[in-house]
């Protein structure tokens, strides 16, 4: 029998070692039981180690992609990760502006953890002016905040003050995240829509952490697609990152991914369970 079920779209980059970008938005969909669409934006090769080289999708092409879906699909919640130049922020912010989604994640993709800039610089003046003002939530990291915000952010007052300051650059909502600290603050999070507010979690100690930010964003697109509350939808999402953070995966020489299927590694599980089952 079908079933009928939310529909959330990620408009992101291609990550070749599938732990961050599109590959991680589309299994966190899944694990939320939202079926994903997905608008490319670039290819990188890319591993545990970092990006080694990247080729951009004509705006044309990134904007073609979302219309296909829209129009017939359609979808409840988007998310943006990395959009690499200008002209494909411009034409999806074109797009946005003519047809508002119901629910927009902007995660402003700048810097990956391994410290490789994915975005070009122009990018980012465009990113602030056209993209963020129409998101829902914002989700920063800590050097991506620094940026938007314009200072540096060392303390959890920073992290607050930068939260204000970026919400004034016209977002619903904005979490400055915290997993670039290797201090106490590791983990946690910092929400700001007029109020403010701490959110935490114990901080896990793994080395293989590649891919938590596409992992949250997606994850608050997919619960913001099944008409979740925003505040809920992030702190619920912050709750599957931990858990995912919980399970990550030692692949690679470098950063492993988080372990999105947390639920089948479980080891009591086996191929002669009821997962696999059709009995
Ligand atoms: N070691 C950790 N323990 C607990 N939570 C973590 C840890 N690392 C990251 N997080 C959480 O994961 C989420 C993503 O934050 P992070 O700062 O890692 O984003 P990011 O730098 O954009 O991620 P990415 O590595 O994908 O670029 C946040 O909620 C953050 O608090
Ligand atoms: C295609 C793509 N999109 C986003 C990121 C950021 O994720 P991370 O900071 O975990 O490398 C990435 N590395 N690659």
């Amino acid at each position: 029998m079908a079933v009928t079920i939310p529909v959330a779209l990620t408009m992101a980059g291609s990550d070749s070692g599938g732990g961050a970008g599109i590959q991680a938005d589309l299994r966190t969909f899944a694990f939320h039981a939202v079926h994903g669409a997905s608008a490319l934006t670039c290819i990188t090769a890319q591993n545990t180690q970092g990006v080694s080289r990247v080729e951009a999708l004509s705006p044309d092409m990134v904007v073609a992609q979302v219309t296909t879906v829209v129009e017939d699909i359609g979808v409840q919640a988007a998310k943006t990760g990395m959009l690499l130049n200008q002209s494909i922020i411009d034409a999806i912010a074109d797009y946005l502006e003519r047809n508002p989604l119901p629910a927009l994640v902007v995660d402003p993709v700048m810097v990956s953890r391994t410290g490789a800039q994915l975005i070009d610089d122009n990018a980012i003046a465009t990113l602030r002016q056209r993209l963020i003002p129409l998101a829902t939530v914002l989700t920063p990291n800590r050097r991506e905040a620094e940026i938007l915000a314009g200072m540096e952010i060392l303390t959890l007052t920073d992290m607050q003050v930068a939260a204000q300051k970026i919400y004034s650059l016209g977002p619903q909502a904005v979490v400055v995240k915290g997993g670039g600290f290797t201090n106490e603050l590791r983990g946690v999070d910092i929400w700001f829509d007029g109020q403010a507010a701490v959110l935490k979690t114990q901080p896990v100690e793994t080395r293989d952490t590649h891919g938590t930010g596409c992992t949250l964003s997606a994850a608050i697109a997919a619960n913001l697609a099944r008409g979740i509350p925003t505040y809920t939808a992030v702190t619920a999402a912050k709750d599957y990152v931990t858990a995912a953070l919980q399970h990550s995966l030692r692949i690679g020489q470098g950063q492993g991914p988080v372990g999105h299927f947390f639920p089948l590694l479980d080891s009591s599980r086996n191929p002669d369970d009821s997962y696999w089952r059709s009995d």
